[in-house]
């Protein structure tokens, strides 16, 4: 540099370490001042001290590794331990078995689910307005109105089914098609839930599923990438994130503003007694529910056009990723498996429906086989470590069984996957054994009444796929249970004896692989090649 020529007080070099210097700080701090569980009890991962947790923070694939460990070395004694925390997310206290029935006993202003997931899913920017996850009211909506409608829902599956099928695995009886498993179901699943939340024609509107469809992946990317920010930097960050967010829900609700606008002026005519409107009758579905319950309950906020079209954002996320990963896994582990699976789930499922003469409730409820290969692939491939976490919102804590007191702001959370291998449960926990809970319901049904009578019909009943408990929790357990599972039984049940019927498969040769980041599977890529048949499969037309 020349003499008398003064260095730039604000050089890129500067302002990047500026950045980075706070960055680290603000991450510290997060880290020192977020909820700590308590160290007197054990902690899986490297340790409990400063050294340690950065350790933890960094290392990426180690939290399952870390949790089957905690889960021999403490749950089987009854004790809790901490699985630290990796990149941002929380260290969660996990309960042992023995422990859960106190943790689901809990009402919610001691342990709450809601808070938990508020703070998971970054409720102050994933989805339009904070209030929309504050006070989940469509979560209400969906516990008060899906199951008492379920039996108008399923027509409308059966009619939805073949076209969303179709429309991903196409109609060509001559040549194999190539079909990434994940993504056929990513593209089926939209349709046939947006039929129960806002009816036909609109779910078969591909701008607007497809706008739902980028707000879902909105919602995962503002969520996960949050955690990667100090706190300090969220409202920036999440109200940039949130763009998208409000984006793909303005582009929605130019489809779903209209259609709530003219059901709340048609159900006001009705109700004022228009003669025009005598033989109207006010369709089942989410925005029907929606205004219905609000009304009732004299809620006015939950009645406005705009508030129902935001409350179908987070069912839509609360449907889409979850039932497409579970059929993804079924499909896997049923191609993958020996063959005599897909023939005896084809038997069954057009045995029902030729006794039924179409899909009913009694049919559905029916299919032991199929009912079993979801519930299996549910156990056999969970898709998180953890599952169905709880906040401790008591200000002054809570005290385990234990005897351990836990802060306030504490995570807990349900040990799911080493559960869900446990060879204390299962019988060979490592197979994919698809008829591992229907194989007695069938011994049963075969039964003379007489023999009937000696066994224990409830204990059978409760190996069903929507059956929940503390050694199946898939989806959750206790009141806040998932409310979504009887609907996603039925529409499952009924995607996979229409393509089982309507298509071959050719098999695959091994089981799909799996791989875990943090505490969550990551679906690899499994491709398929699947043609039309000629026609629907009988046992006399096999070929
Ligand atoms: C295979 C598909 C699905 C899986 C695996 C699944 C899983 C779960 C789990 C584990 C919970 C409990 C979370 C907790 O206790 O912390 C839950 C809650 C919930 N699910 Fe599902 N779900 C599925 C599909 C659906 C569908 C289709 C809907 C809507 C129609 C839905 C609506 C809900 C709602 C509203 C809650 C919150 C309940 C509450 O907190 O009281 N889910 N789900």
């Amino acid at each position: 540099m020349a003499r008398g020529e003064e260095e730039p007080l604000v050089t890129v070099q500067a302002v990047g370490a500026a950045i980075l210097t706070y960055w680290i700080i603000a991450t510290a701090y997060n880290f020192l001042y977020a909820p700590r569980p308590p160290t007197t009890i054990p902690w899986v991962g490297y340790g409990k001290g400063w050294f340690a947790g950065m350790r933890n923070y960094t290392a990426l694939t180690k939290s399952k590794e870390w949790l089957l460990a905690g889960y021999d070395q403490y749950s089987k004694q009854n004790k809790i331990f901490v699985l630290p925390a990796t990149l941002g997310m929380q260290p969660e206290v996990v309960m042992p078995k023995s422990q859960l029935s106190w943790m689901f006993d809990q009402p919610d202003h001691i342990l709450s689910t809601s808070e938990a997931h508020y703070e998971f899913l970054q409720g102050d920017y994933a989805f339009v307005k904070p209030i929309i996850l504050k006070d989940p009211y469509h979560e209400h909506v969906i516990h008060k109105s899906l199951v008492r409608n379920l039996s108008a829902i399923i027509p409308d599956l059966e009619e939805e089914v073949p076209h969303a099928v179709e429309a991903v695995y196409g109609t060509d009886t001559n040549e194999f098609k190539k079909v990434d498993v994940l993504d056929s179901f990513m593209k089926m699943i939209p349709g046939l839930t947006n039929r129960m939340l806002v009816g036909k024609p609109l779910c078969r509107e591909r701008k607007f599923l497809d706008a739902v469809l980028a707000f879902t992946m909105d919602v995962i990317r503002t969520q996960s990438s949050l955690f990667l920010f100090p706190k300090a930097l969220h409202p920036i960050i999440g109200n940039l994130f949130s763009l998208t967010v409000k984006y793909h829900y303005w582009q929605s609700s130019q489809w779903t503003l209209p259609l709530i606008k003219k059901r709340i002026a048609d159900i006001e005519k009705k109700d004022a007694g228009d003669p025009e409107y005598k033989a109207w009758k006010e369709p089942s579905d989410f925005i029907t529910w929606s205004y219905r319950t609000a009304q009732a309950e004299g809620r006015h906020d939950e009645m406005q056009p705009d508030r129902i079209a935001q409350r179908i954002m987070p069912i839509n996320f609360a449907s889409i990723h979850t039932t497409s990963l579970t059929a993804y896994e079924t499909l896997g582990n049923i191609l993958s498996a020996d063959e005599s699976v897909v023939l005896s789930l084809r038997k069954e499922a057009h045995r029902i429906l030729q006794e039924e003469g179409g899909w009913t409730k009694q049919g559905l409820s029916k299919m032991h086989r199929m009912d079993s290969a979801i519930r299996e692939s549910q156990r056999a491939a969970p898709i998180a470590l953890t599952f169905v976490h709880r906040k401790v919102v008591a200000k002054e804590g809570i005290t385990t069984p234990e005897g351990i007191h836990i802060a306030h702001g504490t995570l807990l959370s349900c040990p799911w996957t080493p559960l869900a291998g446990d060879t204390d449960i299962h019988e060979h926990p490592e197979q994919f054994d698809a008829f591992r809970y229907s194989r007695a319901k069938e011994e049963f049904d075969s039964m003379s009444n007489e023999e009937k009578a000696n066994v224990d019909a409830l204990r059978l009943k409760q190996s069903g796929l929507v059956t929940t408990g503390i050694n199946h929790l898939p989806f959750g357990h206790g009141r806040h249970a998932c409310p979504g599972r009887f609907f996603v039984s039925h529409e499952l049940k009924m995607i996979f004896a229409h393509l089982l019927l309507n298509y071959d498969f050719k098999q695959l040769t091994e089981r799909p692989k799996k791989m875990w980041v943090i505490r969550y599977q990551v679906p690899l890529p499994v491709n398929i090649e699947v043609r039309r048949r000629k026609s629907i499969w009988t046992p006399e037309v096999q070929a």
